[in-house]
């Protein structure tokens, strides 16, 4: 099938990276859950780790721009996003699977991608090819003309990622996409994630230190709003020892990457 070309990718890239913060900082309600982070994200997977409450839901929603930063700079694009900015133009460009994402039950999985291919300005001529080619993307063919309450959880959060992939974005963002999957669905939706990569800036939260170091190019880590680690999964894996807790080295460099964090009050770079 022929595959649309959707204006992001014959948009200008003359910028080495999609994504840079600079002191950026984030309300949640009235707290900072995000609370002066410096980060630069290029093409690749990057994996957004942290425990409970960090801020990564936070900073995820500021990247997809449905909250706007309190202080500190964000570029999307090359383009900040604080001053007198074309958010649709960025945000048609962006792909975002939420942590909770909604959709109408009663939408088959095709007209459920379709409306948010919709929402996503794809021009109407290529939305019938982007949906059929999102679905196939994520497996879900077979099942692309049933009804959305008909599909188990791992199955619907394969449709959100349709959604958040049918406008080719240059930026996608994936809030928890293993939550609630099986250990099976979980190998495949790293299969999945590998073949989206290439020339896409994908952020991945996530608690699962594995799916991380199996695929992704880059970790942050964050901890109470605050940036402790940027590095690759090997340097993530080096931090650790023996004695940190964990049952892998991925982990135990988690664990002691934050217990370092705790102990100095502040971040590794
Ligand atoms: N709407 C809100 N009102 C008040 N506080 C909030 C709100 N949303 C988030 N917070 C607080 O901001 C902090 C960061 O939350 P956030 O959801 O970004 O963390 P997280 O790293 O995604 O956590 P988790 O891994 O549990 O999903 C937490 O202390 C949280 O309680």
């Amino acid at each position: 099938m022929a595959r649309v070309v959707g204006a992001a990718e014959t948009a200008p890239a003359n910028h080495a990276w999609e994504i840079r913060a600079e002191g950026l900082r984030v309300a949640a309600g009235r707290r900072m859950a995000v609370d002066g982070i410096d980060l630069t994200f290029g093409t690749g997977v990057h994996g957004l780790l942290g425990p409970n409450g960090a801020g990564k839901t936070t900073l995820i929603r500021a990247l997809a721009t449905v909250l706007r930063p309190s202080g500190g700079g964000l570029e999307l694009l090359g383009e900040s996003v604080s001053g007198r900015v074309d958010m649709r133009r960025i945000r048609r460009q962006i792909g975002y699977l939420p942590q909770d994402f909604g959709f109408y039950r009663r939408f088959t999985v095709r007209e459920f991608v379709e409306y948010m291919a919709w929402l996503k300005e794809v021009p109407k001529s290529g939305i019938a090819d982007a949906v059929q080619h999102a679905i196939e993307k994520v497996g879900l063919a077979d099942r692309a003309d049933d009804r959305m309450k008909t599909l188990s959880g791992g199955m619907a959060r394969r449709a959100g990622i349709a959604q958040a992939i049918v406008n080719g974005p240059r930026i996608l963002l994936l809030d928890e996409p293993t939550a609630g999957l099986d250990p099976s669905q979980r190998m495949q939706f790293r299969q999945l994630l590998r073949g989206l990569s290439e020339d896409t800036c994908t952020v991945v939260s996530t608690h699962l230190v594995e799916d991380v170091a199996t695929v992704c190019t880059d970790v942050a880590l964050v901890d109470e709003g605050r940036l402790v680690f940027q590095g690759r999964a090997a340097d993530l894996a080096a931090a650790g020892s023996g004695t940190d807790s964990g049952d892998s080295p991925s982990e135990r460099g988690y664990s002691a990457l934050l217990a370092r964090h705790h102990a100095t009050g502040e971040g590794t770079r």
